[in-house]
């Protein structure tokens, strides 16, 4: 990877430094949407994702409600109580310099709804140019990984960058920078891999009757998508996933943003591949290393949980709704304060990229 050994310096400007699902098949799957603020988040097509009460829909409609409303409505209330405690990661721009000051920044980067927009369509889960060179410019100056519950093949072909480190199926499949794709670090369910071949069949013709629904084959786990399935078969369509899943008790099911994800049951998880590609690179147990990981899903979670347990990094969570997390930190969403100057010169940037630059 390049520049491995870049540590953020005072005269860089300063930055760099700038939420497990411990879901079970047990867990009610589609429980809890919130009856509060379902209007706007239905209108904004993402956030009602998890059944969360949100203030949130989109920012415009969060400054419309308060240009236009001198009583503060009790989502935004409920929003800016959960800032207080996971305080946006732009406003605190000079207290993330100071934790990375002197310090090599290691950047973990989650795909689907952290560098890519949540569309209805998997396949079409595309970074933006602009992401994508913001990434490769975090890549010339510190380690970076992308950590996703996609497969490393598909992730590498929409991130395309080959400097990167990937840990794809949810950190299941780790590789190391470099052209070549079969450069495997760890796979630690490779065991697994002719069940989910066959559960991916008997998912995909079980679920066939169910308009909407679609089954993605991310190699050591599969993804049950329900965005575009009407809501009144989404508890039809958990049960077809779960009586699939009644053979196979080696397999388990989660949730994640409008999707029902099925992985090995071992004990390995986004956490497990951060803390793996940290020793990897020799900096396993360092006080003068700070990870930072940012990610918007629950299988984020593990990776916040971990870095907060080891007293040791930065999670950022990428959320417009107040959500139990580990993070320390928070962000709206990926091109949250785009325009911003960065510190690095780029005059307009994502928010993502001015954190970590
Ligand atoms: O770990 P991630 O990179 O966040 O991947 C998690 C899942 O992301 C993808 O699904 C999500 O994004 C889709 C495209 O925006 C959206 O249509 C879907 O509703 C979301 O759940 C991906 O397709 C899954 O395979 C990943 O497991």
């Amino acid at each position: 990877m390049a520049n491995q050994d870049v540590v953020l310096r005072p005269d860089m400007g300063g930055i760099a430094s700038a939420a497990a699902m411990p879901g079970s098949s047990s867990r009610p799957i589609f429980a809890c949407r919130g009856a509060a603020s379902t209007s706007l988040r239905r209108r904004s097509g993402v956030d009602d994702d998890y059944g969360a009460r949100s203030p949130c829909a989109t920012s415009w409609v969060v400054q419309a409600m308060r240009a236009s409303s001198p009583a503060r409505s009790a989502a935004v209330d409920e929003y800016a109580a959960w800032t207080r405690k996971h305080p946006s990661a732009l406003a605190s721009f000079e207290q993330i310099a100071a934790s990375a000051k002197g310090k090599q920044v290691v950047v973990f980067l989650d795909y689907d709804g952290t560098l890519s927009p949540i569309v209805a369509d998997p396949d079409t889960a595309f970074i933006t140019g602009e992401m994508r060179e913001a990434v490769r410019g975090v890549a010339k100056h510190f380690p970076a990984a992308i950590v996703t519950g996609r497969c490393v093949e598909k992730v590498c072909s929409f991130v395309g960058l080959s400097e990167l480190y990937y840990a794809g199926s949810h950190g299941m499949d780790i590789k190391g920078p470099g052209s070549n794709a079969e450069e495997v670090l760890l796979q630690p369910a490779r065991e697994f891999l002719p069940v989910i071949a066959e559960v991916y069949e008997a998912l995909v013709e079980k679920t066939k009757s169910t308009p909407g629904a679609r089954v993605e084959n991310n190699k050591f786990c599969l993804s049950v998508h329900f965005r575009c399935v009407d809501e009144k078969r989404w508890s039809p369509l958990a049960e077809q996933v779960k009586e699939v899943l009644r053979d196979y008790p080696d397999l388990r099911l989660n949730e994640g943003r409008k999707v029902l994800e099925i992985r090995p049951s071992i004990m390995w998880d986004k956490g497990k591949a951060v803390e793996f590609l940290l020793q990897s690179l020799g900096f396993d147990g360092r006080s003068d290393v700070l990870p930072l990981y940012l990610g918007d899903d629950r299988t984020d979670e593990d990776a916040f949980k971990m870095l907060r347990k080891r007293g040791h990094g930065l999670g950022i969570l990428v959320s417009k709704c107040p959500r139990e997390t580990d993070a320390s930190y928070s962000l709206q969403d990926p091109t949250e304060g785009y325009g911003v100057p960065s510190p690095l010169g780029a005059v307009e940037a994502p928010a993502i990229i001015i954190v970590i630059v």
